[in-house]
């Protein structure tokens, strides 16, 4: 057990919460939070890894019953620090459940027709379940021809425009949900987060996540408002949130005073962020001071990232169960 400490909030004291603040927090302040505590803390490399034990015993399953692993195809184009980072995690996640992976990289200076063929190639492939490509693409190639290109069946980003509309359309399933959206609601679940009737804001549009991820909440029947870069004084509108989920990849964007008392802080900002000591990974919410006026909130690193990771891995493990009409 992870807690060690309850503050009796809505959300439940699961394993998955961690809080390392003595009570009452050492620096006095008074932005404290409605509880006069500081946030607890997500593990969510605890969830992911419990998500990816229960996706290895799986495929295994799979494997011995079929003799048929899932696969997963990534296309990276160019060079990007960020990116090769991002593919390198991935792929190790597939090694760790048992997912057969590989990464096709084409240089910067390719063209559009190589990407469109490499995508052609596997959509017919029969031993690959999913293909990403990662984004972002350089600035010559159309994302989203080569988006359009991905067969639905295979698309497990969801970034597919079918896959898209079929998730913001009530009555209709997508075939897959995008990443970071999905692993939003997994974290929001596994601490306890009540989602429906609450209202929600979510701090950018953009396709892969701000856009999806409001969607999806208004399937969990929240009330969702959308801010961007266009919205005047965003922080008067984050600051109804019960529940904050944000992601622009500026640092430190959301200050305390951009918080409501008590709120839940989804971050899945994820910004690599280099100096003369190295690179590391940075959120969009000022962790230093959400964490004295939220009630519970998400790390970067270590909080969204991982556990959008191991919604990709359930992505492809679904992706190949249905292609072999395997439950
Ligand atoms: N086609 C496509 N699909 C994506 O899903 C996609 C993409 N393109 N482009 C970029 C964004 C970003 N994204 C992240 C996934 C995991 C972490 C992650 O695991 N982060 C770790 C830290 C990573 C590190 O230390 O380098 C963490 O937060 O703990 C971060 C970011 C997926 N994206």
């Amino acid at each position: 057990m992870l807690l060690r400490r309850s503050v009796g909030v809505w959300w439940s004291n699961r394993c998955f919460i961690t809080s390392s603040t003595s009570f009452p927090p050492p620096h006095s302040h008074s932005t404290y939070n409605d509880h006069q505590t500081t946030a607890a803390e997500v593990d969510g490399k605890l969830i992911a890894n419990d998500i990816k034990a229960t996706l290895a015993s799986e495929v295994n399953h799979m494997k011995k019953s079929i003799r048929k692993a899932p696969g997963l195809s990534v296309i990276l184009v160019g060079k990007r620090k960020d990116s090769a980072s991002f593919v390198r995690i991935k792929k190790k996640a597939c090694e760790q459940v048992g997912i057969t992976s590989d990464v096709l990289t084409l240089p910067e200076d390719c063209t559009e027709t190589n990407v469109l063929d490499v995508v052609t190639e596997l959509n017919h492939k029969e031993s690959v379940h999913g293909i990403l490509v990662q984004l972002p693409l350089p600035r010559h190639l159309s994302e989203q021809k080569i988006i359009n290109a991905v067969n639905v069946e295979k698309d497990v980003d969801g970034f597919h425009p079918v896959n898209i509309g079929n998730l913001a359309m009530t009555g209709r399933e997508p075939l897959f949900i995008p990443c970071t959206s999905k692993g939003c609601i997994e974290v929001l679940h596994r601490c306890g987060v009540e989602i429906i009737g609450k209202k929600v804001v979510v701090i950018g549009r953009s396709n892969i996540t701000g856009l999806p991820t409001s969607l999806l909440l208004q399937r969990y029947h929240a009330t969702v408002s959308l801010v961007h870069a266009f919205t005047k004084n965003p922080e008067e509108i984050t600051r109804e949130a019960d529940i904050l989920v944000s992601d622009v990849g500026v640092p430190n964007m959301v200050r305390g005073h951009w918080l409501k008392p008590g709120a839940v802080v989804i971050d899945m900002g994820s910004t690599l962020v280099t100096d003369n000591k190295g690179s590391c990974v940075t959120g969009d919410v000022c962790y230093e001071e959400a964490k004295l006026k939220a009630s519970l909130i998400t790390p970067v690193p270590g909080g969204v990232g991982p556990v959008t990771i191991s919604m990709l891995l359930y992505n492809t493990v679904e992706a190949a169960k249905r292609a072999y009409q395997w439950t």
